[in-house]
């Protein structure tokens, strides 16, 4: 067994009376894509903005190999090996798809977002543009370098999404619902993008509605209720437990539907 790259104990979060986050225990180990999951308002996203240090808990331990990470500023926990992607797509429409990748490096390199972006002068700066270009081949849209990311599709801009995450060299990988508004197509995809980054040694913590992929692809999964959890183990334990399927799995075929878009 792995030894545990992510360990949460007690992690709380309340929004005046309501506890959205209760208490959680999770273990994430090396190089597993474990998966979150849950019905609608849970706590998975607030347990993603707790743990990448969005929102700040009112009580827990976080720990990234070691490092306590738990109520420390964002730009403290990603260079601590931590990033995210985000439930509603955040890229820079006006910038290229490349210049969305290169803000990645910005960000773990400590580079001036000047020096990034005029990639004309030294060895360093066309270092830079080789890495951003390596990444863009690795989630397929180096042929799409120089467009503007306005221009590309929602499904691609999600890629823009994980290759600037991975620009920050990250041990793991928080991915909220990167599969919304996604084409099947799209979807097989993202799949085969996670699978391989997981051949590279990529640790992921997936929070996803879309249960054929969690079961397919998630090495282990917990389940969160109420902001409790209440499941943990490997996809079939998962899948046959009474109590995820009553609070969950149960009813998951009417889950998309209920939700609006985009949320
Ligand atoms: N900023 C906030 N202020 C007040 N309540 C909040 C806030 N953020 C989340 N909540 C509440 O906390 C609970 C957990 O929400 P959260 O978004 O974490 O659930 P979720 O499992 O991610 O849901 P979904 O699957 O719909 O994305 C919900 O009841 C939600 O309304």
């Amino acid at each position: 067994m792995n030894a545990s790259l992510l360990t949460v104990r007690g992690l709380t979060r309340r929004f005046g009376g309501l506890t959205a986050v209760d208490n959680v225990d999770l273990d994430v180990r090396k190089g597993e894509i474990h998966g979150l999951i849950g019905p609608n308002g849970s706590g998975k996203t607030t347990c993603i903005n707790l743990l990448s240090g969005v929102l700040k808990s009112d009580a827990g331990s976080v720990t990234l190999e070691g490092t306590e990470i738990a109520r420390r500023p964002t730009h403290v926990v990603a260079a601590a090996g931590l990033a995210r992607t985000f439930q509603n797509i955040r890229v820079f429409g006006r910038m290229t798809v490349l210049q969305n990748v290169l803000v990645g490096f910005n960000q773990s390199l400590g580079y001036n977002l000047l020096s990034v972006f005029s990639l004309r002068n030294g060895a360093a700066e066309r270092r830079l543009h080789e890495q951003g270009m390596a990444l863009l081949e690795f989630v397929g849209l180096a042929d799409k370098h120089d467009t503007l990311a306005t221009n590309l599709s929602y499904g691609e801009q999600r890629l823009i999404e994980i290759a600037r995450a991975r620009a920050l060299s990250p041990r793991l990988l928080l991915l909220d619902e990167p599969l919304v508004g996604m084409n099947p197509t799209e979807v097989d995809r993202v799949v085969d993008l996670f699978q391989r980054m997981r051949g590279q040694g990529l640790t992921m913590l997936l929070v996803e509605h879309k249960m054929r992929v969690v079961m397919s692809v998630c090495d282990q999964i917990t389940v969160l209720n109420f902001g409790r959890k209440i499941a943990g183990g490997q996809p079939d334990e998962i899948r046959a437990d009474p109590e995820v399927i009553r609070a969950y799995l149960g009813e998951n075929h009417g889950i998309r539907k209920k939700r609006t878009a985009g949320s």
